[in-house]
């Protein structure tokens, strides 16, 4: 028998990028229109490193809100050498970050003032161990002479395994996984329950391949990069297994067409436009619908300490065009993952 009608706990996305200005403007929509709450990366320009800039950015999302819709943005701290444990610690407790993040220096998009050595931010680490505070790790050494499809596994030897160890209390997500490594290893740390995985929509979907089928596809040009094959299928094993490390964080990345379609074009997929219906037919595929709700809706609620959201959404057995642009301001778009084609699953909204 096959389902026609999905009905799970309203998701909440655990890594996206709302940005701000008009960009916010023109994606927050998609995302609290799936998503209950949302862990929003602080990667702007300037990047959001105190208390105050997370408030006042918050204020922005709330403001951009379309009329009716309950959304809540869950707010992170932007890690710099510089960044002062008692201000962080103060912003947890006060309620306005919920986590802070890692970024490598230069790792990925905007990270161009993030962490140069995780050894400078020990104390921090020691304080949001001491309170409880989720670290968000984007996974990558940023040592130009590993090879890019090598840098998430290489980080979690040389990074990620040692940190752990010097900080046995504290908790970690490790963002959108893209390798077998890095399942492998949450595996073997789920027993501790303070690691966690965010894996997205596009990596259920696409191999590395997909980036050069016909030629270069720019919009399937993210980071991590997308990985060969059989890692696309340990990363769907993980996100379909329903076991409580793994969740669902789209890494929704919008970027203007204009950055993207260039000799030198920016990282970052965006899906918000039909998350839910990417991640149903990744689960359909592996024949795994039964577990999406887990993934989607229980997991991550659990990690970060919240209750699971009480409403309910639908997912129906209906086609669903992806836009084929959404426009950001006059002459600029931002061109969605999968663009201009049919989805098998359709989100009809609260139940
Ligand atoms: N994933 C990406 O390719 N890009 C993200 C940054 C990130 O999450 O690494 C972005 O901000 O554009
Ligand atoms: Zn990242
Ligand atoms: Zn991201």
């Amino acid at each position: 028998m096959t389902l026609d009608r999905l009905v799970i706990r309203r998701p909440d996305d655990w890594h996206v990028h709302l940005r701000d200005g008009a960009m916010l403007k023109a994606v927050l929509p998609f995302t609290a229109r799936q998503f209950g709450r949302a862990i929003v990366m602080p990667n702007l320009k300037p990047p959001a490193t105190h208390a105050a800039d997370a408030a006042a950015y918050r204020d922005r999302i709330r403001a951009a809100l379309p009329d009716g819709v309950a959304f809540t943005p869950l707010m992170t701290a932007y890690l710099t050498d510089g960044t002062d444990a008692e201000d962080l610690a103060r912003g947890f407790e006060e309620g306005v970050f919920a986590a802070a993040k890692l970024y490598p220096a230069n790792a990925t998009t905007n990270s161009a003032h993030g962490v140069t050595s995780i050894d400078r931010i020990t104390p921090v680490l020691e304080r949001m161990a001491d309170i409880g505070m989720p670290l968000l790790i984007h996974g990558e050494v940023t040592d130009q002479s590993v090879d890019i499809f090598d840098r998430e596994a290489v980080f979690i030897d040389s990074t990620l395994a040692p940190l752990l160890d010097r900080h046995p209390s504290l908790r970690v997500v490790l963002e959108h996984v893209t390798t077998a490594d890095a399942v492998a290893f949450v595996r073997a740390h789920a027993a501790s329950g303070r690691i966690g995985a965010t894996i997205t929509a596009h990596h259920l979907l696409i191999n590395r391949s997909h980036i050069f089928q016909g030629g270069i596809r720019p919009h399937l040009y993210c980071l991590p990069i997308a990985k060969r094959e059989s890692h696309r299928l340990a990363l769907v094993g993980a996100a379909t297994s329903g076991e409580a490390p793994f969740f669902l964080g789209t890494d929704t990345a919008p970027h203007t067409v204009t950055a993207k379609e260039a000799a030198c074009g920016c990282a970052g997929c965006f899906t918000a436009a039909n998350a839910l219906e990417l991640y149903a037919e990744a689960f359909e595929d592996a024949g795994a619908l039964d577990r999406l709700e887990a993934f989607a809706s229980l997991n991550g609620p659990r990690f970060y300490g919240l209750p699971p959201n009480e409403e309910r959404v639908v997912l129906e057995r209906r086609p669903t065009v992806v836009p084929d642009v959404i426009l950001v301001s006059e002459g600029d778009a931002v061109l969605p993952f999968r663009s201009g084609e049919t989805l098998r699953w359709s989100f009809a909204g609260a139940a």
